[in-house]
């Protein structure tokens, strides 16, 4: 039977499963809190529970979205397991034994909320991941508007962060869990409905987090399953130590660009409902600095990566050729 152990939202306490590595909480901090716009100016995860962001989107459950959000498509996710591993569906062919974690439709609302019902008697799960656009209702648009757009505008200027890539709506249900991954982009992850526990690994934790290769379907994502880890395949795993919080409806987790998470749905609302705020990341500085930092050497190494898949221009011989190139030379 895995151990658990309790972690807090700030205000109530959740049981959640232990995993094989320490982590320290994410520290949450008032937006007026001169220690905030410090963390958020360095890189660093913060949970705010007091900006407001979606405060505007608070009323946002099933039904009313049912009732307003459109007839648009939403991309959504289908697994047999709580897992869903995010894929490339541009990079399968690059790995012909590739076998997709998960399969996805778009399809409507209505039809959404029909799986999730019909999900739940045959032991399939959803997550409905879409970015919001045009095509939602008025209601939702005016929800929208009303975003504190002043705060997160003001947070993109003096952190010279790149333009907002979109906003991505999410709805999973209980249980679900997105396993652990980075991304290229700086983060306001804005809770609505229901509780998501969030662990995170800085970037200098790639060499204990292993990710697949950049033309892998599954780029970004660590090749860990923290359920069942590999040691033997992975033995630095045992090194990886992380941090994590519980955020709430109404909380705001700012996930540093580069920054490994995993996300899972605390099984205590029936579904979660969050909103995401994706920021290009800061531009190259002019004069570079040394030493580089974590994310300056995982960007090196995922440009090393796809220019010698590139020159190889078939991404059977990069294995062969990076083991030629290190193994008994730099180990
Ligand atoms: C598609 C985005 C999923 C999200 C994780 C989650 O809420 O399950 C995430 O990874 C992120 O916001 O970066
Ligand atoms: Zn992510």
């Amino acid at each position: 039977m895995s151990q658990t152990t309790r972690l807090t939202d700030g205000r109530k306490s959740f049981e959640v499963k232990k995993y094989t590595f320490a982590t320290e909480v994410i520290p949450r901090l008032s937006c007026h809190d001169p220690e905030c716009e410090e963390r958020i100016a360095n890189g660093l995860p913060v949970v705010i529970p007091d900006v407001n962001l979606v405060a505007s989107a608070r009323h946002w459950n099933i039904d009313y979205l049912h009732d307003n959000i459109g007839d648009g498509k939403f991309m959504t996710y289908f697994s047999s397991s709580k897992k869903f591993k995010y894929y490339d569906d541009k990079k399968c062919p690059n790995v012909k034994s590739f076998k997709k974690p998960m399969e996805q439709e778009e399809l409507t609302f209505d039809d959404f909320v029909q799986k999730i019902n019909k999900g739940k008697s045959k032991g399939q799960r959803c997550y409905l991941q879409q970015t919001l656009n045009e095509t939602v209702g008025k209601n939702i648009v005016s929800d929208f508007l009303g975003f504190n757009w002043n705060w997160v505008t003001a947070q993109q200027k003096k952190n010279s962060f790149g333009p907002l890539t979109n906003n991505m709506l999410l709805i999973g249900q209980e249980g679900n869990i997105t396993p652990v991954h980075y991304d290229e982009q700086e983060n306001f992850f804005a809770q609505v409905y229901g509780y998501k526990r969030f662990i995170l690994f800085p970037p200098e934790e790639f060499p204990n987090l292993y990710p697949h290769p950049t033309y892998h379907p599954c780029d970004r994502q660590s090749q860990v399953d923290f359920d069942n880890a590999d040691f033997e395949k992975f033995p630095k795993f045992r090194n990886a130590t992380g941090f994590e919080t519980i955020v709430g409806p109404g909380d705001v987790l700012y996930i540093p660009i580069y920054w490994w998470h995993q996300v899972e749905s605390i099984p205590i609302e029936g579904h979660t409902i969050s909103v995401t705020f994706w920021y290009k990341g800061r531009p190259t500085p002019e004069k570079v600095t040394y030493p580089l930092n974590a994310h300056q050497k995982v960007a090196m190494m995922r440009n090393i990566e796809k220019m010698i898949a590139q020159a190889l221009n078939n991404p059977d011989e990069v294995p062969e050729f990076m083991q030629n190139m290190v193994l008994g030379r730099y180990t």
